[in-house]
Formats: structure tokens, C-alpha cells, sequence
């Protein structure tokens, strides 16, 4: 039996899933004196007790349930883009912490690709930089590209890795501009967390807590202002009201059913579980699914195209050291119409712990590498180096969620996710591959290994103007059912050419500042 605070009571908010997004909008609702509560299928973990420096065990940090994927480039599913339990994909994330630029929200209209998004980079300008100060985003004094060129709220990294190291001395060999990483890691201390100290275990959750998490900054602070945090709660069905608007949510734990009831209900349950549970919620009022009149529920995923390239040098590089990403360039972030192809894309010295390594190496374009040159690689994984690129994927319909016909053990209907590239983003890929060897080889490099992978996962509950192409407005406001919201990365329009967790995180407070605002104008 749980203990409950507002069990039998219909609360001003119940959010789905406590990650990026849903740990924003809990502190900030909270903290507004609303009363909260927040559903996350996942344990609420301590970081010294549950985190291990053990990369096998860690991977229990990703979403691992089945899906069923397809398409000509099918997606792996699981550590590499969904989180589970308190803190979502910020627990076990990067910490690669990036602003979109002006142009990545208006992408048909300065490259006829993609879609514009309703809102534009002044309107979330305000909250990448509430956000970046209320984590303490470190970062370089000048940063070259897109808007914002610095300073970040902290200092940047110091020192850095000799993976960065060669990597800027790549660059700078080739005329590249490059910078320390902006990064959601602590460079001095804050609050009362401490800096980082380089274990570079940032992918396996951080146990000193100097890398950011929804688990340990907003979560706290949201309960700490009255919200209600429910771990271990699965949601299953979003239910309906006879007026066509949301009345809560049903959820399972420990094999008992529960409903919370809710005037709000907000959806921030990443790109997947979202548009599953939108359709998997169908009425005879919504027959496809909730709020998918336009049909556009599911549909337009994007991952990040994240090729690796490997190099093996004549002295150590050791991967494993600090924090993995430490450099980066935004060079070729820009439509360049020479290279054949539009958009662009982030470079990032990349640091890989032996068990990534020899995983991705094993699946690399030069392969098959097992057995002996398997072996050999890794006696000589001391002097590896590695680039991984963030591409921009455009978005497609065909790239997309629905329900498969296998059920889980909640009864609810697998999620089938289906992935192929396009032509530009195949392009893209083969671009940033030749400047990702180029860039080793001037360090000193010689080339091994090119490691096909994605990252990162956005869209599915598109955001516009127009609810005949659209899930959402600008505000996660779904078009059809006024008190449902959907705030987390499937309400990406576009997926830029960086890491997106900023933005999800700036959406997300701005959805909550409209949100308080329409509250106080109804009081
Ligand atoms: C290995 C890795 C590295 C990354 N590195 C970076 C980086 O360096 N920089 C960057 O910007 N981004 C990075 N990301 C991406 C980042 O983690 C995501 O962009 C971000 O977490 C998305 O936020 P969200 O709120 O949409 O979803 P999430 O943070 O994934 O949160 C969704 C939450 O919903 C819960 N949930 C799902 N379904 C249900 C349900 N039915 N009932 C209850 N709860 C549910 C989940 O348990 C989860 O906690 C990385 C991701 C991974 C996996």
C-alpha cells in the first residue's frame, strides 16, 4: 500500500514522468503553491547508495522494456535514449548542455527543410537563461556560435581531458574554432553540491552529484514546496470526462490500480511513452487516440545521427578520463548549400568506457571486429581517441510510434518505433565522418573505427499553429482537449544539430510560467 497525500483527491496538477521536463514543471508548479503530483514508472534512487562506478550495472538506469522497431534504419532502443525512474534521461545523461539556434526554428523558411516551430529563439531566450542559472550551467567565457555567446552562470572546465586535448589540437591544426563543452557539470561548487572531480562516470549517474539531475535539484525542491512524488507508478490510461476534457490517470504499483484525478494533466513521458500513451488512451469520443485529431500523434520522430569515428594515437589517450565530453566545435552547424546537403551539425570529443567501446567498435562499418582484432583493440584501448557528431535528422511521418499488436504485462499495447534516414541526413553523416577523420588525423590520429550510432530522441507530439498539422500549441496545450498538456522532447518540431536537453528544459519552464500565469487570471 502506498502512503498517500492526496489519494481520493482531484489535485491542480498530476504530471507523467519526473525527467528533464517533468522535474521543471514539478518545482515550478509546486514552489507557485499548486498542488502537485508526479507519477514516474521508475525508482527514486539515492545517488550514493544506487550508483555504481560499474558500467554492466548501470545500465539499469535506461528505459529497457521491449519495443519492436523497423524502418531501413532501425533504432536500438534503451540506455543509449530513454532514462527510468526519477530524473528520467538526466540521470544518466551527458550533461552536454547547448542552446538551439535562431535558425533551428525556422528551418523551412531559411532552408525550405523541415518545419518552422511556432515560437522562435527570442521567446525561449529568457528561459535557457533561467534555466542555465538555476543549475549552474559552466561553460566558456565566449561561446562562437548561434545567439548566446557567453558568459555561462560558472566558469568552464578545468582541466580537461587528453582527449579534448587532442581533439582542439586537431582543430586548431585544421583552422576550426573550438571550446570547452558548456556543460550541466559543476565547476566550482553550488548549493551544496561539490565540482567535478573527474571520475568520468557522468553515463552511469553521478554519485559525488556534481553532475545536474532533475533527481537531485528539482525533485527535491519540488517536494520540499508540497508536491507529491510518487516513484514506482506506472501509468497506464489517461482517462476522459463526459465534457471531452481529462479527468486524470490511472496507475499501477506493486500490482494494485490507482487513479489520480487531476484538473491539469501534463504528459512529460519522453518520446515514446507519450504518443503511446495518447493512443493506447482511445475513447469513443477519440477513437484514434487522445488528442490526434490531426493524426499527428507519434508521428515525426527524430533522433540525432551520431556517428563515432575511433583513431588510434602513439600515446595514451585513456577514454575513460573525466568527464566524456569536454570539447566541441559548432563549425559545420550552419547550412553551408556547397556540401549538398542543408543543416548541419555539432562535433564533440568524445570520451567511451571500455564497455561502450568494445560494444561499438564490434558493430563498426569496418567490421566484423570479434575475436582476435577484437581483442587487439581492446589491449590497445589506452590509445583510442574519439569524435562523436550530433546531426541533425529532418523530420519525416514515416518515422514513427504506433502501437504493435504484443502487450506488456500492464496490457498495454507495445510500442512499435520505426526509423529510416533520409537522403539529406545520409549526406550529412558522410560529411561530418570525413571532418571527424580529418580532425583526428591532424591530431595525430590514425583512423580505425567509423561506429554508425543515433542519439538522443525528440519529436512525435509535434507543437504549431495549426491543429490540422500539429499535436500541440507552443505551450504543450494539446489542440483538442484544453486541460491536457504534453511537455517533454516529443513536442520538438525540429532536432537542430545539438544535445536537446536545454531546450526541453527551457519549454518547460516556460510552459510552466504560462501555466501559473492562467492560474492567477482565474483566481
Ligand atoms: C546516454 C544519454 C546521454 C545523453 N546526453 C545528453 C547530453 O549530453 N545533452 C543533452 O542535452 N541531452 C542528452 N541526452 C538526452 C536527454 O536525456 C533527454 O533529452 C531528456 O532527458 C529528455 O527529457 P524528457 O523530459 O523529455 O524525458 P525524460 O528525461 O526521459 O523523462 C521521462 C520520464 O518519464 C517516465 N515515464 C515514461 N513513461 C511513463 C509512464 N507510463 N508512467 C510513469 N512514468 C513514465 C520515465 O521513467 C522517465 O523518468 C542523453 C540521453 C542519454 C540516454
Amino acid at each position: 500500500m502506498i502512503q498517500r497525500k492526496y489519494a481520493d483527491e482531484e489535485v491542480d496538477v498530476v504530471i507523467v514522468g519526473a525527467g528533464a521536463a517533468g522535474g521543471v514543471l514539478a518545482k515550478e508548479l509546486s514552489e507557485a503553491g499548486m498542488s502537485v503530483v508526479v507519477l514516474d514508472a521508475g525508482p527514486m534512487r539515492d545517488p550514493q547508495r544506487d550508483f555504481a562506478s560499474d558500467e554492466l550495472s548501470m545500465q539499469n538506469l535506461g528505459w529497457q522494456e521491449t519495443r519492436l522497431v523497423d524502418g531501413c534504419h532501425p533504432l536500438q532502443m534503451g540506455h543509449n535514449n530513454s532514462g527510468r525512474g526519477i530524473g528520467g534521461g538526466t540521470v544518466h545523461f551527458t550533461g552536454v548542455f547547448l542552446r538551439f539556434h535562431e535558425s533551428d526554428f525556422r528551418t523551412r523558411t531559411v532552408d525550405g527543410v523541415g518545419e518552422d516551430w511556432p515560437i522562435s529563439y527570442s521567446d525561449l531566450e529568457p528561459y535557457y537563461s533561467k534555466i542555465e542559472k538555476d543549475i549552474a550551467v559552466s561553460g566558456p567565457n565566449y561561446f562562437p556560435w548561434g545567439s548566446f555567446h557567453g558568459p555561462y552562470p560558472y566558469p568552464e572546465r578545468d582541466p580537461l581531458s587528453p582527449n579534448a586535448y587532442l581533439f582542439q589540437q586537431g582543430c586548431s591544426k585544421l583552422g576550426i574554432e573550438s571550446v570547452v563543452a558548456p556543460l550541466a557539470i559543476l565547476s566550482v561548487p553550488f548549493e551544496d553540491r561539490p565540482p567535478c572531480i573527474n571520475r568520468g562516470f557522468c553515463n552511469q549517474g553521478c554519485m559525488p552529484n556534481a553532475k545536474f539531475s532533475t533527481l537531485i535539484v528539482h525533485i527535491p525542491k519540488a517536494i520540499k514546496a508540497g508536491a507529491e512524488v510518487l516513484a514506482d507508478c506506472r501509468v497506464t490510461q489517461i482517462t476522459m470526462n463526459h465534457d471531452g476534457r481529462a479527468r486524470g490517470v490511472v496507475f499501477v504499483h506493486d500490482g494494485k490500480t490507482y487513479e489520480q484525478r487531476a484538473k491539469l494533466v501534463i504528459l512529460a513521458a519522453f518520446v515514446v511513452e507519450t504518443p503511446r500513451l495518447l493512443l493506447h488512451s482511445a475513447t469513443p469520443q477519440f477513437p484514434d487516440g487522445l488528442a490526434n485529431r490531426s493524426g499527428w500523434v507519434g508521428k515525426a520522430i527524430m533522433p540525432h545521427s551520431s556517428h563515432d569515428v575511433y583513431a588510434l594515437f602513439d600515446e595514451e589517450v585513456r577514454l575513460y578520463k573525466g568527464t566524456p565530453v569536454l570539447a566541441t566545435t559548432q563549425h559545420y552547424y550552419a547550412t553551408d548549400r556547397d556540401r549538398g546537403f542543408a543543416r548541419g551539425y555539432s562535433l564533440h570529443a568524445h570520451g567511451a568506457r571500455p564497455v561502450s567501446f568494445a560494444k561499438g567498435i564490434s558493430g563498426s562499418l569496418e567490421g566484423p571486429v570479434w575475436g582476435d582484432r577484437l581483442r587487439q583493440a581492446a589491449l590497445e584501448y589506452n590509445y583510442y581517441g574519439r569524435v562523436t557528431m550530433v546531426g541533425e535528422v529532418l523530420p519525416h511521418e514515416g518515422n514513427r510510434v504506433t502501437l504493435s499488436d504484443e502487450k506488456d504485462e500492464y496490457g498495454v499495447p507495445r510500442a512499435k518505433v520505426s526509423f529510416s534516414y533520409g537522403h539529406n541526413d545520409l549526406a550529412m553523416i558522410e560529411h561530418a565522418v570525413d571532418s571527424m577523420k580529418s580532425i583526428l588525423k591532424a591530431a595525430g590520429g590514425q583512423i580505425r573505427f567509423v561506429v554508425p550510432d543515433t542519439a538522443h530522441l525528440m519529436g512525435g507530439c509535434r507543437m504549431g499553429n495549426d491543429p490540422e498539422t500539429s499535436v500541440v500549441n507552443s505551450y504543450g496545450q494539446t489542440h483538442d482537449i484544453p486541460n491536457l498538456y504534453i511537455c517533454d522532447a516529443s513536442i520538438f518540431v525540429t532536432s537542430s544539430g545539438a544535445n536537446p536537453t536545454n531546450t526541453v528544459m527551457a519549454l518547460a519552464a516556460r510552459t510552466a510560467e504560462h501555466l501559473i500565469n492562467r492560474a492567477k487570471r482565474l483566481d
